[in-house]
């Protein structure tokens, strides 16, 4: 794999350029000594128009990182940008208006309103932000995921896997700059899970959308252009155009490192030292110290639990799916 993206920081610069980037992005929590390092001052672009998805053991930030991208999450150090916009500092109403304009979300439990009927749901961020939908978008997306008849249905009225689908037109309803999924396989069958990995392909490929995607499943990796691994913390690998079987191969390199520290007090693979199967990438581990590092001093390291990954079975790992729908900048603005 080409290294060029490694020159300033892992994911790629697509064509269409940058949909959003981090540097020297620190994120703790807790304080003293139960304190936790979930993000190990990552660089990370994220390419425009293109399908990213975001694996590693549990534990090893994946949520923490996407949270952090999508301005849900405050970051202890670094800088985070959407588009042009850097977001790391932004106050809390602006944060929410800039989730509700510009980024879409979808979760593993497709957080719906269960009092509101599909259409309603589909159209309810916006509603709230007081914006009329494009009509003719909201028919190409509504068509798109298959939903044109299961308009008038609540949601437990509703198959799980199309429940996903409301949540994904919601999510492209706005025609967000950038998609975030966590775990949206999570919940679903493998046939549903597909047909959602599906229509995120086809949101990419057919409507020009940037999907960020985590996962644990191998074959849900292999739906996107570009998977990036994260090792405790860090970004420690990346492979462009995936198959299940590479990244399951990839993911079995953790349960291999993992308990296998070096002198820092890392795995090989949190090191960046460790390649995946073809691959060509420049090691992070000698990645300069940002200047944000520093936040992360006297901080325990994340350590993830990294068994049962790669089995290729969805949602065989707890979520962090602990974000309310007013979190998803759904809600009325606070003042
Ligand atoms: N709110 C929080 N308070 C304290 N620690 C947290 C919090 N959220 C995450 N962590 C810790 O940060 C680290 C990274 O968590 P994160 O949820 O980002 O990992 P993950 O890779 O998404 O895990 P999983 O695959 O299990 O969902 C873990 O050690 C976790 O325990």
């Amino acid at each position: 794999m080409s290294t060029a993206a490694a020159e300033h920081a892992l994911g790629r610069t697509g064509p269409e350029g940058t949909a959003a980037r981090a540097r020297a992005l620190t994120k703790a929590y807790g304080s003293g000594e139960t304190a936790v390092l979930a993000l190990d001052s990552v660089d990370v672009d994220i390419a425009r128009g293109r399908f990213t998805a975001v694996m590693g053991p549990s534990g090893s930030g994946k949520s923490t990182l996407m949270h952090c991208l999508a301005g849900l999450d405050s970051v202890s150090a670094g800088q985070v940008w959407l588009g042009d916009t850097e977001i790391t500092g932004l106050k809390d109403r602006a944060l929410t208006r800039l989730r509700r304009d510009r980024i879409g979300f979808m979760f593993q439990s497709f957080n719906l309103i269960p009092t509101l009927n599909a259409a309603e749901n589909i159209t309810l961020p916006m509603d709230i932000a007081g914006q009329k939908p494009d009509e003719k978008w909201l028919d190409q997306v509504i068509d798109q995921l298959g939903l044109r008849d299961r308009l008038k249905h609540r949601p437990a009225q509703l198959s799980g896997g199309q429940q996903q689908r409301v949540a994904c037109a919601r999510a492209l309803a706005s025609r967000p700059e950038l998609i975030f999924a966590d775990e949206p396989t999570g919940n679903l069958d493998s046939r549903a899970g597909l047909e959602v990995l599906g229509f995120l392909r086809e949101a990419v490929d057919e409507l020009g959308q940037t999907v960020v995607m985590v996962t644990h499943d191998p074959g849900a990796a292999a739906h996107a252009d570009l998977v990036l691994f994260l090792g405790d913390g860090r970004i420690v690998d990346e492979m462009a155009h995936p198959t299940a079987d590479a990244v399951l191969e990839r993911m079995k390199r953790f349960d291999t490192l993992r308990g296998t520290p070096d002198s820092e007090g890392g795995t090989e693979a949190a090191q960046g030292t460790a390649k995946g199967p073809g691959e060509d990438r420049e090691s992070d581990g000698d990645r300069a110290r940002a200047p944000g590092r520093d936040a992360g001093q006297g901080v325990q390291r994340s350590t993830g639990q990294g068994g049962g990954q790669g089995s290729g079975q969805q949602g065989s790992a707890p979520s962090s799916d602990h974000t309310s729908v007013s979190d998803q900048g759904i809600a009325p603005d606070r003042d």
